[in-house]
C-alpha cells in the first residue's frame, strides 16, 4: 500500500526536524512542501499574519476548524500563553492521525486537544463535552463552503463573546465569497483583510479577519 503524501510530510519531519521544536518542525514542513510536494498547509507567509492575530487576541481558548497534518496547530500552539490551549477539529482520520504525530513531535500535544469529527457536529458539543465558554480565537481553514454556516452556529452557541477573533484563510483561493459576503455585510462583525499568497506559490490569496462585537 504506498503511502500518503501527508505521511510522506511527516516521515521527512520525524527524520528531518528536531524533535520538541516547533519551529524546526514548521520550517522542516515549509521546505517539503516548496521543494518537493506542494500541500495545503498555511504556509510562512500567511502563517506570520497567523501569528500576529493570534499574539494580538492572546487567547485562552483557541479553535481550529481544520487540522490537516497540524501545522497550524503547532503554528498556534508555540504563541499561545501559559495556561493557554487550542481545539483543533478534523474529519478526515486519516488527516486526524498525521496530525496527532505532528503535534506530539513538536512538544505541544499537552496545549492542543485534536477533536475528529465534522465540525457541524463537534461545535454544538463545545460547551457541555469539551467544557468550554467562550471561544476568543477562531482559525477557519477547513472547507469553503463550511465557513458561513459554522460562524452562524458558533454564535447560535453562544461560544463568541464580545472581542472574539475569527480569521479565516484561502478566501481568494479557492475562494470564499458568500462568507465574505455574510461577514462584511454583518453589524456583529468588524472585518480586515490580509492580502498575501497561496501557500508555496506566486498565487494572490488573502486571509479575513473578524472580530465579534457582540
Ligand atoms: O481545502 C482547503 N482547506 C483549507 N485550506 C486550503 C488551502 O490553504 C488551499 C487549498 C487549495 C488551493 C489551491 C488549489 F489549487 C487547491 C487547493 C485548499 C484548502
Ligand atoms: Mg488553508
Amino acid at each position: 500500500m504506498n503511502q500518503s503524501k501527508e505521511q510522506r510530510i511527516l516521515n521527512f519531519v520525524l527524520q528531518n526536524a528536531v524533535r520538541g521544536d516547533p519551529c524546526s518542525v514548521l520550517d522542516t514542513i515549509d521546505q517539503y512542501c516548496s521543494q518537493k510536494e506542494w500541500a495545503m498547509n498555511v504556509g510562512n507567509e500567511k502563517g506570520l499574519i497567523l501569528d500576529k492575530t493570534v499574539e494580538e487576541a492572546n487567547p485562552s481558548v483557541a479553535l481550529e476548524l481544520g487540522t490537516y497534518c497540524g501545522y497550524s496547530a503547532v503554528r498556534i500552539a508555540r504563541v499561545l500563553k501559559a495556561g493557554a490551549h487550542l481545539l483543533t477539529v478534523e474529519f478526515n482520520p486519516e488527516f486526524a492521525a498525521i496530525a496527532k504525530q505532528m503535534i506530539e513531535f513538536a512538544g505541544v500535544q499537552d496545549k492542543v486537544k485534536l477533536l475528529e469529527g465534522p465540525s457541524e457536529e463537534i461545535i454544538p458539543q463545545l460547551k457541555k463535552k469539551y467544557e468550554v465558554d467562550t471561544v476568543d480565537f477562531v482559525f477557519l481553514d477547513h472547507w469553503k463552503d463550511r465557513y458561513t454556516p459554522d460562524t452562524i452556529l458558533l454564535q447560535e452557541c453562544n461560544l463568541l463573546r464580545k472581542g472574539s477573533v475569527l480569521l479565516a484563510d484561502n478566501v481568494i483561493v479557492p475562494g470564499a465569497p458568500e462568507f465574505l459576503n455574510y461577514i462584511r455585510n454583518n453589524p456583529h462583525f468588524q472585518c480586515t483583510n490580509y492580502p498575501s499568497r497561496l501557500e508555496y506559490m506566486k498565487v494572490a490569496d488573502a486571509m479575513e479577519k473578524a472580530v465579534f462585537l457582540g
